[in-house]
């Protein structure tokens, strides 16, 4: 196998990115790393491998310990998948998880806590952002789900073109168990694939889906043991790009062309939205005493 990592990508990800700080009132540059609240740095946090015989880039997720969606993360996912999308020779794309049983927690919820309303707007808007070139792109996207997958891990899921899945774990969109609400365009891109009454009561119920349930309703398309998902993912992958890119691609944006609309039409709204509501003090209270009760898990 042929393994290049994408030069331009990394340098993409080292490089400065334009971010609020926490408590600061107006926005400063810093080297993404500097900012990371994860236990990897930046640089560690994503990686890109190519392999230039299929044709396939492979996005690892690695930022540990659950790959929670931060802003530098997400910024990082967003400008990798611009340079795929503008490498030619690129056909496809799997994203993989380096945490141990977990594809992604979701937003990292220490974006949302005592947030600065400068930094949550970028936030919001660079999650919507990278939503939409994920869930447009012209490269074939495959999950490949080794762990749970959950709320904003889920939002990632649902906009790959196909999901492979290890069993025993747990998927879907859990917001309301945080007192927040799923954004209206994941909730559609979930609907997509399971309908509108499972969207409905799981949406309403915070309910997460068992892999196996997850299978029989669509919202992935197969189960395998943890260590065969990836390999499946690259045989599906395989054979998925055995159908013409172009037409691919097209009927995919036909299908996909309602929930576009709407997004488009909706996202300045659903941004004014989540400004408003993440910093009340009863959400606070709310997403507060979720995160003490992970801690007190342990
Ligand atoms: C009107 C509408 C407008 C509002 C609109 C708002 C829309 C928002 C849409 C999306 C919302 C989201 O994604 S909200 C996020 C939802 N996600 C979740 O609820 C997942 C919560 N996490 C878990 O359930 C578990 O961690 C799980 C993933 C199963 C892994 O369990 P494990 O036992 O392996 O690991 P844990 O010990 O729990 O976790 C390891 C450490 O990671 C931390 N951690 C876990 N998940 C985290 C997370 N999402 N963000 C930050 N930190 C997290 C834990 O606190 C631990 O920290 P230490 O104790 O310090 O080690």
């Amino acid at each position: 196998m042929t393994m290049r990592s994408f030069g331009l990508i990394r340098q993409c990800c080292n490089a400065l990115v334009r971010v609020p700080l926490a408590r600061e009132k107006s926005p400063v540059s810093l080297p993404i790393s500097h900012l990371s609240r994860s236990l990897t740095t930046a640089a560690e946090a994503l990686k890109i491998t190519y392999d230039e015989k299929s044709e396939v880039a492979t996005m690892h997720l690695c930022r540990k310990p659950v790959n929670g969606l931060s802003l530098e993360f997400i910024t990082q996912i967003s400008i990798a998948l611009e340079k795929l999308e503008n490498e030619r020779s690129c056909r496809g794309v799997i994203i993989s998880s380096g945490c141990d049983n977990v594809f992604c927690a979701g937003l990292d919820i220490n974006e949302m806590l005592r947030p600065t309303p400068e930094r949550l707007e970028i936030f919001w808007k660079t999650l919507q952002d990278m939503w939409l070139q994920l869930f447009t792109t012209r490269l074939m996207t495959v999950a490949a789900i080794t762990g749970h997958c959950i709320a904003g891990g889920c939002l990632i899921s649902s906009a790959c073109d196909h999901r492979v899945m290890a069993p025993n774990f747990k998927i879907g969109l859990n917001e309301v168990k945080l007192g927040i609400v799923a954004p209206f365009w994941l909730v559609d891109s979930v609907k997509n694939l399971i309908g509108y009454r499972q969207t409905e009561w799981s949406l309403m119920k915070g309910h997460l889906f068992s892999s196996e349930d997850a299978l029989r309703l669509g919202l992935v398309d197969k189960v395998v043991p943890q260590d065969q998902v990836v390999l499946q993912a690259e045989a599906d992958m395989a054979e998925w790009l055995q159908v013409p890119d172009s037409a691919r691609h097209l009927s995919k944006t036909l299908m996909r062309r309602d929930t576009v609309v709407r997004f488009r039409s909706g996202r300045e709204a659903d941004l004014k939205t989540f400004v408003n509501y993440i910093p009340k003090e009863s959400i606070q209270k709310t997403l507060h005493s979720y995160v003490e009760s992970l801690k007190s898990k342990k």
